[in-house]
């Protein structure tokens, strides 16, 4: 089939092709009902049943595309828009709009050292060799570090901030944490991966830590931030068809909502209600219903799943009885 003639019309929207952030991606196309077979090597999907086309293309490429409003949506993470707009800025027609945050792809982009080195601080990296495949986000860190941060401006005959650093910054596009075992740089800018570490007693919630198995395996230590990073859906500035925009970004949104809470249903005397209702506040307001018997009634509740356990605890702490959790599939809230 000849694709290119078939995208006429089509809403384009891309999606990393390949990395951390597919599957997460694939599973909330489908989660919202975005129906589509790809061919094997083909890099262009069309949707069947609404007027769009996948794109898949590299995380780091898909803000460039939709910044230039090639493609009109995109899932990226959000360290890679930073990166695009750190050496593209916005003008009026170019630039992306970010539209949600999505949740999944938690990482740091970190300055890093060799643990037993020399280097404790980044101050200690300024005039050395710094590698790393973020380019612009670490030279306007660096630019900030050397004291040149409103010297930024490119236009105008000043002279770019990238000649006036004298950090050396270097690209690679992959493995950064080699480059100071192989003598390459004396710190790098590289990304720390976040994991989901479980159920924390002490918080009472599903907790996060950073991986860091890379950069410990290669013998480094973190030494500062420079960006924290989920994935999110980002928009070019003059989309082609807004209202199908805002009806994937609805759908996408209803899917992260349900991932994101439970039903918390349960029945109580009517005269705990004032009690109850602030343990499950919903996330507008709870259902109350009334029961066969008038002292009791039944409540429905929306409840962030990483808190239900504690929330279960206090309801029956209170009195409350025939407490339910139920899966949401999906969500449309206003
Ligand atoms: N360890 C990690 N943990 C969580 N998210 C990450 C991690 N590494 C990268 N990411 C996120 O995933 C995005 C894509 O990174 P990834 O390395 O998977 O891309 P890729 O297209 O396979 O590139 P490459 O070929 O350079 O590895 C990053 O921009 C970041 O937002
Ligand atoms: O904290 P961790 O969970 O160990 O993850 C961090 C690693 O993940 C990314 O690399 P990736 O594995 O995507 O390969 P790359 O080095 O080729 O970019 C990143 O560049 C780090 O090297």
């Amino acid at each position: 089939m000849d694709l290119v003639n078939h995208l006429e019309g089509r809403l384009l929207f891309a999606v990393p092709k390949k990395g951390r952030l597919q599957q997460a991606t694939l599973d909330l196309l489908s989660g919202s009902d975005i129906q589509f077979r790809r061919e094997t090597r083909l890099d262009i999907a069309l949707v069947k049943n609404h007027p769009i086309a996948l794109v898949f293309l590299p995380a780091a490429d898909i803000p460039t595309f939709v910044g230039e409003g090639r493609v009109d949506l995109g899932i990226t993470g959000g360290d890679q828009v930073a990166e695009y707009e750190a050496h593209s800025p916005a003008t009026e027609d170019t630039g992306v709009e970010k539209v949600l945050d999505l949740g999944f792809g938690q990482c740091k982009l970190q300055v890093q050292v060799p643990e037993k080195g020399e280097i404790k601080g980044p101050e200690g990296l300024v005039g050395r060799n710094v590698v790393t495949s973020f380019v612009g986000l670490t030279e306007q860190y660096f630019a900030g570090l050397e004291g040149l941060g409103d010297k930024m401006v490119n236009g105008n005959g000043d002279v770019p901030v990238r000649n006036q650093l004298r950090t050396k910054i270097k690209y690679v596009g992959g493995s950064v944490e080699a480059a100071c075992a192989l003598g390459v740089a004396d710190g790098i800018v590289d990304l720390v991966g976040k994991i989901l570490e479980g159920w924390s007693v002490i918080r009472g919630m599903l907790t996060a830590v950073e991986s860091g198995e890379t950069m410990k395996a290669a013998g480094l230590k973190a030494i500062d931030t420079v960006v924290e990073s989920t994935a999110i859906l980002i928009k070019s500035k003059h989309p082609s068809n807004q209202k199908l925009v805002d009806m994937i970004a609805s759908r996408i949104n209803g899917v992260i909502t349900a991932q994101k809470y439970v039903l918390c249903q349960y029945n109580v005397d009517r005269n705990l209600l004032e009690t109850v209702t602030k343990i499950t506040p919903g996330k507008r307001a709870p259902t109350i219903t009334a029961l066969e018997d008038p002292r009791w009634a039944a409540i429905s509740s929306m409840v962030l799943k990483e808190k239900i356990a504690s929330v279960m605890d206090e309801l029956t702490a209170c009195g409350a009885t025939d407490i339910l959790v139920l899966n949401i599939a999906n969500s449309r809230a206003g």
